[in-house]
């Protein structure tokens, strides 16, 4: 949700539009359910677009290679650890268009979605281990963004430009923001 809405933040025209959804579909009071999910495309493919750019898993979990197999030119021995880039892979330009842009537009023609069966997006993982929360976890960062588009404007501290907010990551086991974003919501509904 942090890397959301920094990336809304410091792409003003993609907050613009996820704005601009949910005008005239829904009166200014109204608090954004679950079932409205399905009338928000675009709010829908910023999660996605964030996603792929800050995978919170960015090496998944690790595996280890059950026997010996041989890999674009790589063996990779029996017992091996393997660790799946997807934070790489997600920003590959081979796969991605201006790979290193907040464009969520991308994800508003195709059919690339989480469910592991597209390689080049993965953030929840692939295959029988796949994140098995991922329902769940899907529905609940689409509500929580949503809600916090929708009911709130959100400024930057004084003197900080968005198009100035840093994005550095941290690395670890999860990706975090090395700082954490500071933002002030004033209530919309
Ligand atoms: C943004 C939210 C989440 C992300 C990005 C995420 C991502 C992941 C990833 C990448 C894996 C490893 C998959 C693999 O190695 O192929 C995983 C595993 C798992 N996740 Fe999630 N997860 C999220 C939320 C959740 C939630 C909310 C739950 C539980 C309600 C959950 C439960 C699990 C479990 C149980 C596994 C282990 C599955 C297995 O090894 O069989 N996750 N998740």
């Amino acid at each position: 949700m942090e890397w959301a809405l920094a990336e809304l933040l410091k792409n003003p025209d993609t907050m613009t539009a996820a704005r601009r959804e949910f005008d005239g579909k829904f009166p200014e009071c109204h608090v954004i359910k679950e079932s409205d999910l399905a009338d928000l495309p675009y709010l829908c493919a910023c999660v996605k677009e964030t996603l792929r750019l800050h995978p919170p898993a960015p090496l998944l979990l690790p595996r280890r290679a059950a026997k010996d197999c041989h890999v674009m030119g790589y063996t990779v021995p029996q017992g091996a650890h393997v660790f799946v880039n997807v934070w790489a892979i997600g920003r590959d330009p081979r796969y991605w268009e201006d790979a290193s842009s907040f464009k969520p537009e991308r994800f508003m023609v195709g059919d690339v979605d989480f469910k592991g069966s597209h390689f080049e997006f993965l953030p929840f993982g692939s295959g029988r281990r796949i994140c098995s929360g991922l329902p769940m976890a899907v529905r609940e960062i689409q509500l929580a963004v949503a809600t916090l588009v929708h009911g709130f404007d959100w400024s930057l501290p004084e003197g900080t430009a968005a198009g100035d907010l840093e994005m550095e990551e941290r690395y670890g086991v999860t990706l975090k923001k090395l700082n954490p974003l500071v933002l002030f919501p004033t209530p919309r509904v």
